[in-house]
Order: C-alpha cells, then sequence, then structure tokens
C-alpha cells in the first residue's frame, strides 16, 4: 500500500472533492464519521469528551465529532483554540451546527487564564492540527499542548498528534507535540508514524477508511509503501506438482565460528524452512559435528581453519549466497569476505559480521555484487552509512546508500524499512517487540537465503522474508508471550506463517 506525504494527501482530498464528486463539508462529516464509530465502539458515554480545536479542517473534524457524540448523548465540551482570525469554510459551518444544536459547551481559548481543567478520567480528542502544519508550535498552542500532555488523560489524535509533522520532524521540538494514547489517521498512515522516536506521540495508531477517490490514489506516484497480506501472498509461488529439491535452488550458508556456532545453526534452520531445495552450510572445522547433528537436512562444508571463516567452496553449484551470521572479524575472515565479493555471487545476503567487516572497508563497497541484501540493524547500518540525527534523516541515507551502491538495504526495526536501489521503499506491519532476542537477526538471514536461492528476486525474497519473519514472531508470541520468545520460536512458527498467508 503506498504511503503518501500530506502535501500529495491534500491533493487526493481535492481531486475526491471534484470529481466524485462530494462537497469539502460532507467529506469532513464523512471522516468524522469513521472516528465517531470507533469512539462509541470504545468509549462508554459516562466519560466525559473535551475538544481542542484548531482553526484549520483538523479542528472541522473536531468539531463535527462532537456534534455526533453529543447526538450520542455524551457529554462533550469543545475548546477553540482562538488566534482571532475566525473560522473559515467547513470548520465555520461546523462551528455553526453546534451553536445551533445547543448540546455542546463552546469556549474559545485566547490566552492561558481560559484553559480547562483536564480530569484524568476525561477523553481528550485532539483536533488541534492536523497535516496543514506548517511550523512548530509555539505561544499558545504550545502551551496548551504542554498543558493537556501534563494531565495524563486519554487523548485520541484525529489524523496526527498536533505540533507532528507528517515527514520530516528534524527540526521540531518533540515535547511540543501532543502525546497522543491513540492516533486515528485518515486513509494513509503517515510517514512519521513509522520511525521509532514518534513511538510515544502516537500510541497506538490506526488508519480509517475515508473513501478517498481510488483514480488519484493509484496514479499519484510515491517512493514510498508499506506491506499488507494481500501483497505478499501475491508474491508467493505454488510449488508444481512434478517439482523435486533441485527445483529450489541449493543455497550456501557461511556462518559460525569458534563461540558462535549457534548462529549458524539458526540461520541453517531457517534457510531450510523458508524453502530452498539445498542448503550447504560452511563452517570452521569445530562446528562440524554440532552443525551435522543439529541441523541434519543440510550439507556440511568444512573451512580449512578450526575457528573461524578463511575459504569458501567452488561457488557454482549454488544459486544464493549468505554471510555473516556469527562469522566474527578476524582478519582472517576479512581477507576470505574480500575474496567473496570478488568472487561475485549472482546473489548474496550480508549480515552481522560480515556487514561489520565491510564498514571497515568503504573501497569494498563498490564490490558488492548488484542488488545484494545487507540486513543491518540500526548500529550496523551507522557503520555502514554514517550517523544520522533522526529516523528521517536516516531514511533519506538509506535510499541514498541503496541506489548509490545499487544494493537492497533491510535495516532492522519495529518496521524494517527496505530500500532498493531504485529507490522505492517498504515499511513492514509485521513483527513485535518479543523478536528483540539473540539470534532473530540469523533467522532472518537464514530466511531470506532460503527464499532468494529458490529463487525469488532478491526483491521478493527481501520484502517475503522480512514480513514472514514479523508474521512468524506474531503467531509465536500468541503462544509464548513478548518475553519468553527466541529465535528458535520463530523458526517454529514458520510453517504457520506460510499457510497464513496461502490458506
Ligand atoms: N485527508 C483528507 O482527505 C481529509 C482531511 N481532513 C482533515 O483536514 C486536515 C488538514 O486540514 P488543513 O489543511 O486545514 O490543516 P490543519 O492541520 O487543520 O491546520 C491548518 C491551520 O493551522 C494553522 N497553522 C499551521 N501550523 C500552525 C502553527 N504551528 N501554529 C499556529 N497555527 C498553525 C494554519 O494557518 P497558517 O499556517 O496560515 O498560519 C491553518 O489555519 C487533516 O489533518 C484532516 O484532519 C478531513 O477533514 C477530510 C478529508
Ligand atoms: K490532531
Amino acid at each position: 500500500m503506498k504511503i503518501f506525504t500530506t502535501k500529495q494527501i491534500a491533493e487526493i482530498d481535492q481531486y475526491t472533492i471534484q470529481n466524485e464528486p462530494i462537497a469539502d463539508i460532507d467529506l469532513m462529516e464523512r471522516a468524522s464519521l469513521q472516528l465517531v464509530n470507533w469512539l462509541i465502539h470504545r468509549l462508554s458515554n459516562e466519560r466525559k469528551l473535551l475538544f481542542f480545536v484548531g482553526p484549520g479542517n483538523n479542528g472541522g473534524d473536531a468539531l463535527s465529532i462532537a456534534r455526533q457524540m453529543a447526538d450520542c448523548d455524551y457529554s462533550c465540551e469543545v475548546y477553540l483554540l482562538d488566534f482571532g482570525k475566525g473560522l473559515k469554510g467547513s470548520p465555520a459551518i461546523n462551528w455553526q451546527r453546534l451553536v445551533e444544536q445547543g448540546k455542546v459547551k463552546l469556549v474559545k481559548i485566547a490566552s492561558e487564564a481560559d484553559f480547562p481543567e483536564i480530569p484524568a478520567d476525561a477523553v481528550v480528542i485532539d483536533g488541534l492540527f492536523g497535516s496543514g502544519l506548517t511550523r512548530p508550535l509555539d505561544g499558545l498552542a504550545e502551551s496548551l499542548v504542554v498543558r493537556i500532555n501534563d494531565r495524563g488523560a486519554m487523548v485520541v489524535a484525529v489524523d496526527i498528534p498536533s505540533g507532528l509533522f507528517g515527514e520530516d520532524n528534524s527540526q521540531n521540538d518533540l515535547s511540543k507535540v501532543i502525546r497522543a494514547s491513540h492516533t486515528l489517521t485518515f486513509q494513509f498512515p503517515k510517514l512519521s508514524f513509522f520511525f521509532p522516536e514518534h513511538e510515544q506521540l502516537l500510541g497506538d495508531w490506526e488508519v480509517l477508511p475515508i473513501g478517498l477517490h481510488p483514480e488519484a490514489i493509484s496514479t499519484m506516484r510515491t517512493p514510498f509503501h508499506f506491506l499488507t497480506d494481500k501483497y505478499i501472498t501475491s508474491l508467493i509461488r505454488p510449488r508444481g506438482k512434478f517439482s523435486h529439491k533441485g527445483t529450489y535452488g541449493h543455497a550456501l550458508l557461511i556462518a559460525g565460528s569458534y563461540g558462535k556456532m549457534g548462529a549458524a545453526v539458526l540461520a541453517s534452520k531457517a534457510c531450510l524452512r523458508g524453502g530452498t531445495g539445498l542448503l550447504t552450510s560452511h563452517v570452521p572445522h569445530t562446528g562440524y559435528g554440532f552443525i551435522q547433528s543439529c541441523v541434519p537436512e543440510a550439507m556440511c562444508s568444512i573451512d580449512a581453519s578450526d575457528l573461524m571463516f578463511t575459504e569458501f567452496p567452488d561457488l557454482k553449484s549454488f544459486s544464493a549466497v549468505g554471510v555473516g551470521p556469527g562469522l566474527g572479524c578476524k582478519s582472517n575472515s576479512q581477507r576470505a569476505l574480500k575474496e567473496l565479493l570478488l568472487a561475485n555471487p549472482q546473489k548474496l545476503v550480508l549480515d552481522a559480521d560480515a556487514l561489520n567487516i565491510l564498514s571497515q572497508h568503504e573501497d569494498w563497497y563498490g564490490l558488492l555484487p548488484k542488488n545484494s541484501i545487507l540486513t543491518p540493524h540500526p548500529k550496523e547500518f551507522e557503520r555502514l552509512a554514517g550517523e544520522t540525527a533522526d529516523s528521517w534523516s536516516r531514511l533519506l541515507l538509506q535510499q541514498w546508500f541503496s541506489k548509490n551502491h545499487g544494493v537492497i538495504v533491510v535495516l532492522k526495526g519495529a518496521h524494517t524499512c527496505i530500500t532498493f536501489p531504485n529507490g522505492q521503499v517498504y515499511f513492514n506491519t509485521t513483527g513485535n517487540p518479543g523478536m528483540a532476542t539473540a539470534g532473530s537477526g540469523d533467522v532472518l538471514t537464514g530466511l531470506i537465503l532460503g527464499l532468494l536461492a529458490q529463487p525469488y528476486s532478491p526483491e521478493e525474497a527481501a520484502l517475503l522474508g522480512v514480513y514472514l519473519h514479523g508474521l512468524a514472531g506474531d503467531l509465536a508470541m500468541k503462544q509464548y508471550g513478548q518475553e519468553a520468545l527466541i529465535a528458535g520460536d520463530l523458526i517454529d512458527h514458520f510453517g504457520k506463517a506460510f499457510l497464513e498467508l496461502t490458506k
């Protein structure tokens, strides 16, 4: 699904108004109704609703919601942030409708003295500013936001927490942004919803469809997307009746070193459960017995070194290569990694220590085969590409890194972000904090390798691997909760994850 900038959303909004066609006030009513529906299903009408309303359409939405909630017998009070300019257009119409309805206390806030008491059991509906925010909050708006945040009441943000920009918040002061318990956004999530530093501001966010024009949505171009079940399912290829293990490729996994053989086992198992036909796990001599007994389905290639990666088998027989989990960064392994890059494997996924080694040799970046998949966590990405001040800057850097080096970057996180050499960006929507556990990354690398080998294209393998990995985590969480979940549980749930997508 596409993610648009707030500017593009405003264009789609206008297109809808002109081509559906629908009057601005009616579109506002339709959007507000979605929120009303959400509220009445979750809140008892014994809770007082305090609406904080700004000068634009976000405020107009809040006014419409207040009227509809009052009609459902909720006790509502409206506080309009008065900049002395008066309301215009649809917000003005909605104000007038409230006046005529006569059920809601209406107050204009012209100074801090007008701020109301906010009881801890009240529910604040934040309709101060939405996607039309043009600058960080200051003055009365800032004081009001700080006051609301201090009270600790439940806050439901209309469209976006007031004060937060939809994309770039690098110049914003996040202490002046509403801290919502829930954010109910219209039709599309904003890009800034996918950034970790905004988690506490957004609370749980949900997208409410408001029937924006499908033609505008399909023709509007954007590099930004988020992954859905439907899209991922469309990537999965059913197996042919007469296929055999040779049909599904032969993966080579280079992993493990003395003291880190568990990573090789996890990645090997994940690779096999990802569906590769054959797997050879290349490990140092010390790991031979271990890998043979823990992963009997894998063949074993033994390094000349007892302890670490120093060489690799002829690549001709392999349809994809994965390197990195538990590798260590010793100089012999560094040399071997360079030789591997020079051997130019057709399909390559690099993780963990392979990335750490790479980041010490920027002059090797040019050796990366085109469309290699790199799977760094944020610290590894920082070592590879440099530091950034915030997630927006990091996203731009990640996009540039992919384009400039012709590689796919899978930046792991709550919403793992996948960037392609053509500039396209995908955010993952599966997974949970239970997956923040040792070996989780090794499992992802193995899974992506297993998909690459079959062969899925590098683009497909990255998207499918990330989504399935998160989905397996969500299914495992139902069984173990978050704390007790370990990386091996993810592999055990790959089967259910595939079934869930193809049922
Ligand atoms: N997506 C859709 O299709 C639909 C969207 N809808 C809704 O529309 C919302 C967007 O509405 P919007 O464009 O009117 O902008 P909004 O955020 O209400 O505020 C703009 C006002 O605030 C002012 N202002 C800005 N920054 C400020 C600051 N720091 N401090 C003080 N003032 C500031 C600015 O004035 P100015 O910058 O000129 O001073 C202007 O007056 C969207 O979030 C959603 O809720 C639905 O109704 C239906 C369908
Ligand atoms: K808002």
